[in-house]
């Protein structure tokens, strides 16, 4: 177990996003298929915490968890949010061979076996796991439109909206590819108990969907409107880490 101290932050030697060098990674013929089973009755609402906008799960259950991959046991879905650019130039906090995306979702999940809460695994070695998949623009993406449809209530810091039932299984590429290293949280408490698994393959969103996240607000209602863009962290060295790919 280890301190906060201990998890040593942004001074740390495992920090995140980095930019995936391709070539670099290394094949693991070890690495299991990525398990998902998500019960979207477990989604209980959006809000705008001020950073991103955040879908929170019920997560008092193993009723939504992944496994498998380079998981030893299972992990429960927290919350999943998304990073994103104020243009289609950039947005996403990772990067595969210097080729940013438009926008990165983070499916979050803790280990309940290590932890007995969200909030004790963030400062577990490998408390968390998040799955991080690109958006990139191309065509519409319907099941994504739902959560969009609801981000208009959620417009200001501070605001919520419920949002009852949710797969976010749709927002996952069917390609099973991924890169996993061994990383952090991107923004405070910036700890070091990240496993990433970022998948290979991007999904495709339209030009308005994009458009809809960028006009939320990182402001309160009230105060001067600043629009919620560029929430993202720059990127941080690889240091002493190997990516380890599921694919040849
Ligand atoms: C208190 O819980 C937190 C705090 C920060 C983050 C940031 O780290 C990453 S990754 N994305 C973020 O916005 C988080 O995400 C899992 C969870
Ligand atoms: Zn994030």
């Amino acid at each position: 177990k280890k301190n906060n101290s201990e998890l040593s932050v942004s001074g740390g030697t495992r920090q995140s996003p980095i930019n995936i060098q391709w070539r670099d990674s290394v094949y693991d013929p070890h690495l299991k298929p990525l398990k998902i089973h998500y019960d979207p009755t477990t989604c209980l609402y959006i809000w705008n915490n001020g950073y991103s906008f955040q879908v929170e799960f019920d997560d008092s259950a193993d009723k939504s968890v992944i496994m498998g991959g380079p998981l030893e046991n299972h992990y429960r879905l927290k919350q999943f949010h998304f990073h994103w650019g104020a243009i289609n130039e950039w947005g996403s906090e990772h990067m595969v061979d210097s080729k940013v995306y438009p926008a990165e979702l983070h499916l979050v999940h803790w280990n309940p076996v290590t932890s007995t809460s969200f909030e004790e695994a963030i400062m577990e070695n490998n408390g968390l796991v998040v799955i991080g998949v690109f958006l990139k623009l191309g065509a519409h993406h319907a099941g994504l439109q739902k959560l969009v449809d609801a981000l208009p209530a959620v417009k200001h810091k501070d605001t919520i909206v419920e949002f009852d039932v949710f797969d976010p299984s749709c927002l996952m590429p069917s390609c099973p590819d991924y890169w996993t290293y061994d990383g952090s949280l991107t923004t405070p408490p910036l700890t070091e108990s990240v496993t990433w698994i970022i998948k290979k393959t991007p999904i495709e969103v339209d030009q308005n969907q994009l458009e809809e996240f960028r006009m939320l607000l990182f402001t309160s209602a009230g105060e001067e409107e600043k629009r919620m863009v560029d929430n993202f962290r720059p990127l941080q060295p690889l240091m002493n880490r190997t990516v380890r790919s599921s694919f040849r």
